[in-house]
């Protein structure tokens, strides 16, 4: 069974003057990491929200079409049961830290508090965490001082804890670096790896084009393709969607349409460096010795 599956659904927030979600057909299978990618405004955040069951329970607004999660109707789901089976990141660095915790390592175990989790248990797992995401240092902080980035890895290591079997993260790396941002994607696809079903947006494509199983193209709230990731990558719908493929792939289909095609079209450096390897080693040196 489909951990998610959206029939037709459509979405209008409350005194909005157009659907933010459109006619979006979808199912979500488990043990995979989805990525949804699309231009702001597209209607990520939103598709995020229903498939987290926020939606309509959280936002008020008009939900139509058939949307159900583990099976069950949206509609009919309680929202504090919800809540425990489907881990969230928020992208808002701001909204996502609760505020009432006075430490960071609290700020962690709030979650795991909430499904009253034996004590013991969640300091060990909150522990754990900090330590695999990297932010011993930050532990006795307060998280109202922390910066962009800190909180948001503050949020993330509260989702990952958690250890819920369906997560969904909006934008978990928009204000980290690059090595941070890789981390991250290492810790998401080592949850996948024990299981966790996954559904991430993410603006960095390298990124998605290395860690994600499949695509979903947004666009003005409709969802253009979804589909295994390199297959997407290649897409028009990536250009339809305004959505920038990675550099090496771009440039293999420049090669392509120059009629000079690369064995086949890499989505990552590593295997662009590999398809390349054999035309560098041919490549005549002979300007070398004149
Ligand atoms: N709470 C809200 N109330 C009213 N309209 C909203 C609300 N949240 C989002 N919208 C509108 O819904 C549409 C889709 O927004 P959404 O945040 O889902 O897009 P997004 O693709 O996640 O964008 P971004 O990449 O900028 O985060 C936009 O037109 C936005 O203005």
């Amino acid at each position: 069974m489909s951990l998610v599956s959206l029939h037709d659904v459509g979405f209008t927030y409350a005194y909005a003057d157009r659907p933010a979600l459109r006619e979006v057909t979808l199912e979500i299978e488990p043990g995979l990491l989805y990525g949804v990618v699309g231009a702001n405004g597209s209607g990520k955040s939103t598709l995020c929200s229903v498939l987290r069951g926020v939606i309509p329970h959280f936002h008020p607004g008009e939900l139509t079409g058939a949307a159900s999660i583990h099976g069950t109707d949206l509609l009919d789901w309680d929202p504090g049961e919800l809540s425990r089976s489907v881990g969230y990141v928020f992208q808002n660095p701001f909204t996502q830290i609760s505020g009432i915790k006075e430490t960071v390592f609290e700020e962690i175990a709030l979650g795991l508090e909430n499904l009253r989790t034996d004590p013991a248990e969640i300091v060990e797992r909150v522990l754990e965490v900090i330590d695999r995401v990297g932010i011993r240092h930050l532990m006795t902080k307060n998280p109202n001082e922390l910066s962009g980035g800190q909180r948001q890895l503050v949020a993330f290591a509260a989702i990952v804890a958690m250890d819920a079997d369906f997560v969904v993260i909006d934008e978990p790396t928009s204000q980290l670096d690059p090595e941070t941002s890789e981390k991250v994607f290492s810790i998401i696809a080592g949850l996948k790896e024990r299981g966790t079903s996954i559904v991430l947006v993410e603006h960095k494509i390298d990124l998605m084009a290395e860690y994600a199983d499949r695509l979903i193209v947004m666009s003005r709230g409709r969802v253009l393709e979804e589909g295994p990731t390199r297959e997407v990558l290649v897409s028009p719908s990536l250009d339809e969607a305004e959505v920038l493929r990675p550099e090496v792939t771009d440039l293999a289909l420049a090669l392509e349409r120059r009629g000079d095609p690369l064995p086949r079209v890499p989505i990552t450096r590593a295997e662009a460096r590999e398809l390349l390897a054999p035309r560098l080693e041919e490549a005549p040196d002979a300007h070398r010795t004149h």
